[in-house]
Parts: C-alpha cells; sequence; structure tokens
C-alpha cells in the first residue's frame, strides 16, 4: 500500500490521536479537524504587457476560539487548498505550544513569483488583500510572511490594508520592515528557534552544535539565517540545497560566501557546476539534518537511507507519518515543525504586541523572550514524550491542541 502523502488527513490522524489522550470526545475531534472559514478567491492582476491574468488566493482560518488567527501567506505554484489548509492546521499547534493568544490561520496565492516582475508582484499583494478583508484584521486574522513572501511584500499588504481602513494599521500584518512597525529580530526568529531546538536536542543525545556536520534543506529565509547561526557556532554545514538542487562538501560549505550570493529566493546553486540532486541531499553522512523548504521531503521511501542522528523540522510539514514511525524506530531524534519552527510566529506575536503598544523593544529582549518560550516549550515536550513512550510530534500535538480545545469547551462550542 503507498503512504499517506495527504497532510489534512495525516494531520486529522494525529490531532484525533491528541484530543483522544486529552480525553475529549468525538464533539470536539469534528469541530476541529477542519478549519472554521476557509475562503478561496480570484484574484485579477494587471500584467506588465497589459494583459490581465487571474490568480487563485486561500485563506484559512482553523480555529479562533483563543483569540484571532496567525499565520503567513506563501506564494508557490504548488499551493492548493489541501497544503493552506493543513498549514492553518499546524499555526494552531503552533501557537498552543508556545502559549501565543492566537488560533492558527495560513494563505497561499498560486504564482511564481521568480517569473514576475517586482510590480505584478505588488500588484498581486495588494489584490490579494483586497479580496480577503472582509475576514482579516488586527483583531481576526493577522498575516506574515512564508515560501517566497517577504518584508517587502508584507509592507505592500500593510499600505493596501491601511489605505482600505483610512488609518494606519501596523498590527494587521507581521514580518514588516523595522521602519513599518517590524520587530527587531523578526527576520532571523525562524532560524534562532531552530538553533534554539538544535541545542536542547544535542544537549538530549551529549552532543554540541560545534563540531556538528549538518545538512539543511532550503536556503531562504528560514535556511539561511539557520547556516549563518550554526556556521558561526563552529558546526560545519556540510550539504545546503533550493529548489534546483543540492551542494555539498565533507569539509564544509563556506556559508558567508554563499550568503553573499544568493538571491532573495533562496537560490544559490546555480553559481556551481558540481551539484547533486535534493534527493541525494538527505542521505548525505550527517548528526543533524534540517528540512527547511517544503514539505513530504522524507518519506518512507527514503526514512531508511538518512544518516542523521537528530532531524530538527525546520519548514512545515517535511516529514509523513510513515517516515516519522520509521525515524522513531531507528531511535533518531526528530523534533517536530509545530515545536522547531515556532520562532517566527512567536516574534511575530512580539511584533503585534508591540504595534499595540506603540512601544519597540531592543532585539536582546526580543531574543531572550522567544529563548524563554521555546526552552519551556521543548522541555515540556520532551518529558512528555519520555514519560509517555510517544514520539514528540504525538507529544506537540498534545501539548498543542489542549488551549484550543478547552477554550472550545468553555465557549460552548464542543
Ligand atoms: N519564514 C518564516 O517565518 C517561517 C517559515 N517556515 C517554513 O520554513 C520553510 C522555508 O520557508 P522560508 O525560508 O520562509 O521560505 P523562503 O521562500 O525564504 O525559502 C524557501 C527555500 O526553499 C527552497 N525551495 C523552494 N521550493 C523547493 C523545492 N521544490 N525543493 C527544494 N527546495 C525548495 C527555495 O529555493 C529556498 O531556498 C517553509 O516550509 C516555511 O513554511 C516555518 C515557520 C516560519
Ligand atoms: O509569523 C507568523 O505569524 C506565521 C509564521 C508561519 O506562517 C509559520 O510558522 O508557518
Amino acid at each position: 500500500m503507498s503512504e499517506n502523502l495527504n497532510l489534512v488527513s495525516s494531520t486529522q490522524e494525529i490531532i484525533g490521536e491528541a484530543l483522544n489522550k486529552l480525553g475529549f470526545d468525538e464533539g470536539m475531534y469534528d469541530l476541529i479537524k477542519e478549519p472554521m472559514r476557509l475562503l478561496t478567491v480570484r484574484i485579477p492582476v494587471r500584467m506588465d504587457d497589459g494583459t490581465v491574468k487571474t490568480f487563485t488566493g486561500y485563506r484559512a482560518q482553523h480555529n479562533d476560539a483563543v483569540g484571532p488567527t496567525k499565520g503567513g501567506v506563501r506564494f508557490h505554484p504548488d499551493v492548493d487548498v489541501e497544503e493552506v489548509t493543513a498549514l492553518s492546521m499546524w499555526m494552531t499547534l503552533k501557537c498552543g505550544i508556545v502559549d501565543l493568544p492566537y488560533g492558527g490561520g495560513k494563505g497561499g496565492i498560486v504564482c511564481d513569483p521568480r517569473t514576475m516582475s517586482i510590480h505584478e508582484v505588488e500588484r498581486l499583494s495588494r489584490g490579494y488583500v483586497r479580496s480577503i478583508s472582509q475576514i482579516v484584521g488586527p483583531t481576526k486574522d493577522i498575516p506574515a510572511p512564508d515560501v517566497f513572501t517577504n518584508s517587502q511584500i508584507m509592507a505592500w499588504m500593510m499600505d493596501e490594508y491601511s489605505q482600505m481602513d483610512a488609518f494606519n494599521s501596523p498590527g494587521f500584518i507581521t514580518g514588516k520592515p523595522l521602519v513599518l512597525g517590524g520587530s527587531q529580530g523578526r527576520d532571523r526568529s525562524t532560524a534562532l528557534g531552530v538553533v534554539i531546538a538544535i541545542e536542547q536536542a544535542a544537549k538530549r543525545r551529549g552532543k554540541t552544535i560545534e563540531g556538528s556536520r549538518v545538512v539543511i534543506q532550503g536556503f531562504g529565509n528560514a535556511g539561511s539565517f539557520l547556516a549563518k547561526f550554526l556556521f558561526d557556532q563552529g558546526a560545519k554545514i556540510v550539504g545546503i540545497s533550493d529548489a534546483y538542487g543540492a551542494l555539498h562538501d565533507p569539509e564544509g560549505l563556506d556559508i558567508d560566501y554563499l550568503l553573499d550570493r544568493r538571491d532573495s529566493f533562496g537560490t544559490v546553486t546555480n553559481l556551481f557546476d558540481e551539484t547533486i540532486s535534493n534527493k541525494e541531499l538527505f542521505e548525505i553522512d550527517c548528526d543533524i539534518l534540517v528540512p527547511a523548504a517544503i514539505s513530504n521531503q522524507i518519506t518512507e521511501e527514503n526514512a531508511n537511507d538518512i544518516k542523521a542522528e537528530i532531524i530538527v523540522e525546520a519548514a512545515n510539514g517535511p516529514t509523513t507519518m510513515g517516515a516519522t514511525k520509521i525515524l522513531s524506530e531507528r531511535g533518531i531524534l526528530l523534533v517536530p515543525d509545530v515545536l522547531a519552527s515556532a520562532g517566527g510566529v512567536t516574534v511575530s506575536y512580539f511584533e503585534w504586541v508591540q504595534n499595540n503598544q506603540g512601544y519597540y523593544w531592543t532585539e536582546e529582549e526580543v531574543n531572550e523572550k522567544l529563548r524563554e518560550k521555546l526552552v519551556k516549550a521543548f522541555d515540556t515536550i520532551y518529558n512528555l514524550s519520555e514519560n509517555r513512550k510517544i514520539d514528540m510530534r504525538l507529544a506537540a500535538y498534545i501539548v498543542g491542541i489542549k488551549r484550543t480545545a478547552e477554550a472550545a469547551r468553555y465557549r460552548g462550542w464542543a
């Protein structure tokens, strides 16, 4: 039988198991198994050549029992309703794990910004905000960056919303440039969160970052800052990739050189003649593996080829359920996405708090608060997984879904 690659049904399965272990009934599962709101929009955009092209976009709001929904917007050709739905569910789990007063949301547009001009991307970004404006807002649903979106796109989206609202609304979106109310540290927060997760995982295995051999899939916002942090702490980055291929050097890649030369979409392999495939990247001999690109990369097909002792998921949904089981049986410590990649939304929350207060913190304050939340979450989830003899993904789902389920029960929704 071929394995289940469906992101929604595999997420539903673990959520069902987590709710069951927490003692909630079928009614709660029925409420939480799908987004409460899911909007599909068609966005006409005037292209530079004068023609009009219509794009499809989505915004999923998984559950707002705890508070407004929160989550990024992805611009990618593979975006579809299944992916956006699963991503919104994972955001609920992340917010629960790091104890933020939010539910999960996520958005996406089916497009390839790598083939569009900057003006076309701006018109598309503004059109998306107009299309979803009725269901989003600083106290309803707060977007942020994700794959192939960045602080410039957040700035256009914030401006469009502010123009419609007729007053400045910095709290409408996070991941903004600093001059528009962005937070210190938001650009590197996802990577810093992953570093904290790696530190904690390494400690449990008697290892340190210094001297470890690391492979990272993806060299965008998450992957490139991560590579830099680890490189500066004395790790050897022996493999790195982008959408077109991968680089491998057993002696360690020169991360500063790669950072200098990469483009804004995290592409770096085009600079080299000798590359390997993303598939081969996962087979490289290393101590720590970090998928930091797209979903369904570690499957039953390649889980047995992985050499790393620790896997920390910076990407959303990189490992299938079947592969999670294989890796757990092989004794590999897998730190799941909903914990390891929660640094981004944590600092997004800090950004929103600062916008609401109109008072801004230093990068040291931001990083200290981020570390406190992530170390606490890691300890709770690791200890739960050890005590109950379950993998860290199920432990993370139990911790992550609890607050939403309790809030829904108090509200009388289930
Ligand atoms: N940016 C953020 O704050 C957060 C991002 N994440 C997750 O981290 C992952 C990476 O996101 P970002 O770094 O923000 O995106 P990005 O757009 O900055 O970089 C994406 C990277 O993935 C590579 N990539 C794209 N398609 C690929 C493919 N088919 N095969 C292999 N590589 C491919 C790109 O070449 C690029 O290097 C995603 O799963 C995202 O959802 C998770 C939490 C927060
Ligand atoms: O920063 C945020 O609000 C959301 C980040 C995000 O989309 C994610 O963690 O996948």
